[in-house]
Order: C-alpha cells, then structure tokens, then sequence
C-alpha cells in the first residue's frame, strides 16, 4: 500500500485498506485557492483544527496556470500537505458560454500543482473535483463506480472533462510513485466569499442575490432560470472544509470520495426558500429559454459515511447564516 500513514486500526473501502493518522499541525500546509468559497472555508477548518503554518497565494501573486511560477513556489514553500481549491469555477451559464477556458484553465492549473507537488515530494494532497463527474443520466444517488458509464451534461462537459483527468492524474500519481494523495468530489456548494455574480454564479448565491435585491426594492416578480424542475443536493463550505480534513486524515485510496449531505431539493423549492429568508413577497417566474442542466445530481454518501462522515448544516441554517453574510458585504462582492 502505497501510504505514508502509521496508525491503526486499518480501514478498508472498495478493497483498499489504509490506516488513519493525525497531520502534523506544524507542518507547512498549502491551500490553493484560499480565497475562495471552498479554499477560504478549509483555512478556517485549518486554523480552528491547530494548524500553524498554512500557505495561500492569491491568483494576482501566484498564477497557477504559469507552469514555472508554479514549481519555484513549491521549491520556496516545500509545503508538506496541499488541498487544490483553486479552480476556474462557475455555474451552468458560464460553464455553457465559456467551455474552452473551463477546460484548458483548469487541466493547466491542476496538472501544474500536480506535477510540482510530484516533483517536490508532498506528503497528502487533496485534489477537489465535481460531482458533473458523473453521467448526465447517472443511478441516483450517484455511487463513485458510475465514473465514466455514459454520456456527460453537456452544459458543463468540458469542465468535467478536465476534472476527470485531475482524478486520473492523482490515481497515476498513486500508481506511479507511490503517493498517499486523494480526491474529493463534491455536490453543488454555498456560504461565504462564493461568486453572487448574476451571470457567472451558481444559482444559490444567484438566487440569494435577486430575491434580495428584489425584496429591497419592492419588485413584483422575479425571473430564474430554467424550468425550476431539476433537483440539486446543496451542501454549505464549512461542512465541506470538515469533510476535507477528514478525508485527509481518514482515507488513502485511489477512488474519488463523494461529498454531499444525501438529500435534494428542486430548484422551485430552493427559490421559495430562500424567497422567505429574504423576505421577497412577490411572483416568481421561469426563463425556459436558460438551460436546465443535468435533471438530478445526488451524490452516494455512503462511502464517505462508512469512514465516520456526514454533513451537519442543515440547508435552512446554511442558507440563514450565507443570507447574513451576503448582507454584510454586499457592498464589496468579487465577480
Ligand atoms: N462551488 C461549487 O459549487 C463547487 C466547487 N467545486 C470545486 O471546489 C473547488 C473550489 O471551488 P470554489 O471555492 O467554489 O471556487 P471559487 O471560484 O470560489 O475559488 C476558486 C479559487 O481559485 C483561485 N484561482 C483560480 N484561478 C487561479 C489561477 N490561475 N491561479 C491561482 N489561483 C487561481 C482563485 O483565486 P483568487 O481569488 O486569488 O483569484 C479562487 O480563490 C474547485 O475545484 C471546484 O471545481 C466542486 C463542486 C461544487
Ligand atoms: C456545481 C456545478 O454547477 C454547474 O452545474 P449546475 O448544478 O447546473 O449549477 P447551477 O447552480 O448553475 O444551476 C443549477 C440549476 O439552477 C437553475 N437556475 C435557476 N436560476 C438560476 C440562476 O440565476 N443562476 C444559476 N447559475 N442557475 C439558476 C439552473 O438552470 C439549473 O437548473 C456547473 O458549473 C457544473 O460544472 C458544476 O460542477
């Protein structure tokens, strides 16, 4: 087996056993992407967890599609553990609008962090994919072994395409040199310092966003996207930075991880929600012209429970605490 871990007891998923272990708190960690939704959320995780040394670069000081760039900051930092958050990241309209740059950003910054973190000897390193991993008309909820069964979403294809060989390139990594480095997929995420841009968001900041300002200015209607039909499974950042840790610290084996909370909800029925936590008391109504995307993505959770996981953020507190947020600093989002 193929890891640096020393502990007992020894645990086994999909017939790949290993043994949990602690990360050393002093060790010099890595986040890419930290400033993130999900980069931002693993630095808390981190810090409230004891570690002492966490390393992040924004993409103005560190480009990580710069390939060079990329190896002098791991020959500088020699960070020991790195999670790779820092992604080209969007929702289903951006994703649409814009697949080569979905695609070749993120082959680029992922096989560079890679490759350097080969080459530099890190010890875990935790690779973030996606779960429109998985087929468009996957088993639901999606198990891991439904990778590569059939055909992708379309919409959103080309991103999924460049998260796949990042799984690849972390099983070769495995394979090849012997490295205890794993992936994470996730389901669609939330809460603080997420993209609420209008057009490039995913729908919930999106649609935290226009009720909002909605509801402000006293608009009779708002208009979402779609037809309201398509179910997703949503799952708050600060869940998911514990999930991360976790994993880290609970699981070495080449196949990905699912991260999800194990319950959807129709887009319809996240819009009425967050209607009443924004206190929005007009008409909503539906743009079938904007695409629908994939019908239903709920991920398998229970490889992720059986090595001792499950989320513990309902969606109403998730989306109460993201509302507070969103008001505080409304007047300086990125995006
Ligand atoms: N949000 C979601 O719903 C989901 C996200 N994921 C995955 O989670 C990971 C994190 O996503 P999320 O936090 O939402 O994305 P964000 O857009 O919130 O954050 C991405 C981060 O990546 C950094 N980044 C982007 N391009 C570069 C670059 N060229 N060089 C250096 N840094 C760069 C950005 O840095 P800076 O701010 O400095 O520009 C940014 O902080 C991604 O791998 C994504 O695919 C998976 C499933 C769902
Ligand atoms: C995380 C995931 O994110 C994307 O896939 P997606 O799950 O379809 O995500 P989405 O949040 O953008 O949309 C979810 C649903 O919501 C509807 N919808 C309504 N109104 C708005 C709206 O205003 N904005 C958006 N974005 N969607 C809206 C929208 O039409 C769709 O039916 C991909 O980037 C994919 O690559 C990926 O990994």
């Amino acid at each position: 087996m193929a890891s640096g871990l020393t502990a007992s007891p020894v645990v086994a998923i999909d017939g790949v056993e290993f043994n949990p272990a602690p990360l050393d708190r002093d060790a010099t960690f890595y986040v890419a992407g930290h400033r993130g939704l999900v980069g931002s959320a693993i630095v808390r995780r981190l810090e409230s967890a004891g570690f002492t040394n966490i390393v992040g670069r924004a993409s103005s000081e560190l480009d990580l599609k710069d390939r060079d760039a990329t190896v002098a900051f791991f020959a500088e930092t020699k960070p020991r553990y790195v999670v790779l958050a820092a992604a080209k990241v969007g929702g289903i309209l951006a994703n649409n609008t814009y697949p080569v740059d979905f695609l070749s950003d993120n082959i680029r910054i992922q096989t560079n962090v890679i490759d350097a973190a080969i080459a530099h000897d890190v010890e875990r390193l935790l690779f973030l994919g996606s779960s429109c991993i998985y087929p468009k008309f996957a088993p639901q909820p999606i198990p891991e072994d439904s990778l590569l069964t059939g055909h992708l979403e379309p919409t959103n294809d080309a991103y999924a395409i460049a998260k796949i060989a990042g799984i690849l390139h972390i099983q070769a990594a495995r394979r090849q040199y012997g490295k205890a480095w794993i992936s994470a997929m996730p389901t669609n995420l939330y809460g603080p310092n997420d993209n609420f841009s209008p057009k490039g968001s995913h729908v919930l900041p999106a649609l935290i966003r226009r009720y909002d300002e909605a509801a402000k200015s006293g608009a009779e209607s708002v208009t979402n996207w779609g037809t309201g039909s398509p179910r997703r499974e949503f799952l708050h950042s600060d869940d998911m930075a514990d999930a991360c840790l976790h994993l880290l610290e609970n699981y070495d084996g080449p196949t990905q991880v699912n991260v999800g909370t194990g319950t959807d909800v129709t887009i319809k029925e996240i819009a009425e929600t967050i209607a009443g936590v924004t206190g929005f008391e007009g008409v909503t109504e539906w743009d079938t012209t904007k695409p629908d995307g994939t019908p239903q993505k709920l991920l398998d959770v229970s490889h992720l429970a059986e090595l001792g996981w499950t989320a513990q953020i309902s969606l109403e507190e998730g989306l109460r605490r993201t509302h507070a947020w969103y008001l505080e600093n409304a007047a300086h989002l990125r995006g």
